[in-house]
């Protein structure tokens, strides 16, 4: 295990399931295509670390509590949705992707850790948004490393109800993204926040997560048809 000051003190149990995550991660990438990063140490920053700072978002705090619902769209091997569901291990996860492989892989590492809060669904979130199970039924929507932030809020929005948060995970190229956000999440009756920086510890790079808020429901024209919200961006 790799010691480093988490975003919130951790228990036995939750430092145990991060490493037999990060395991049964490098296991299976010999055999599937999950992360570029494998280094012990890399993964418990660059993974880990990076999946828990939002603990540290004043405006995640103040929805976080039992019972609530949180989708991570575009989990891939499981950031930032699997991490989180340790840790709030008293709220509802929902982790979707486009790839069945992924969440084969993702069921894996479920059982193997005795996860009881998170679900996965394989679909492309523009269609799953579609679904009145999932469409506004969310208090958080959560996404790493997916789009571009005017591309991302067409995914993103559709899940929340009126009132709940977004948090997008971004590398230090924010800025460059944000008039294009912000135009976006006005289409879909959203406002940006805050854009809150921090430094993974081990001097490995800063990273920005953007956090929106839901003001009303998202028109009924949105998402766009599957692939519509990457080709013509809002
Ligand atoms: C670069 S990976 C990032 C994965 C993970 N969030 C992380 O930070 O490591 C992007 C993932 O998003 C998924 N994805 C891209 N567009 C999607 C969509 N419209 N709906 C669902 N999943 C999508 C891809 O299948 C892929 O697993």
């Amino acid at each position: 295990m790799v010691d480093i000051q988490w975003p919130r003190v951790l228990t036995e149990e939750q430092l145990l399931q991060l490493d037999r995550y990060r395991s049964l991660l490098v296991d299976w990438n010999e055999r599937m295509n999950l992360t570029a990063i494998t280094e012990e140490e890399e993964v418990y920053v660059k993974h880990f670390y990076d999946s828990l700072a939002v603990l540290t978002v004043s405006q995640w705090q103040e929805v976080a509590k039992t019972g609530t619902r949180v989708i991570d769209v575009g989990t891939g091997a499981g950031f930032p949705g699997i991490p989180l569901a340790i840790v709030e291990s008293n709220m509802e996860f929902v982790l979707c992707d486009a790839l069945q492989k992924r969440i084969t892989f993702l069921q894996a590492v479920k059982d193997e850790l005795g996860l009881q809060n998170v679900t996965f669904v394989h679909a492309r979130s523009e269609d799953l948004a579609r679904n009145p199970a999932y469409r506004g039924q969310f208090d958080i929507v959560v996404s790493r490393a997916v789009a571009r932030l005017n591309i991302l809020m067409e995914l993103m929005c559709p899940f929340l109800r009126p009132g709940g948060r977004g948090f997008s995970y971004k590398g230090p190229g924010f800025d460059d993204e944000r008039k294009d956000g912000e135009r976006a999440a006005a289409k879909l009756r959203a406002k940006l926040m805050d854009a809150h920086t921090y430094l993974l510890p081990k001097s490995m790079g800063s990273r920005t997560i953007v956090v929106f808020e839901q003001s009303a429901p998202v028109p009924e024209t949105y998402p766009r048809k599957a692939g519509v919200p990457q080709r013509k961006p809002l």
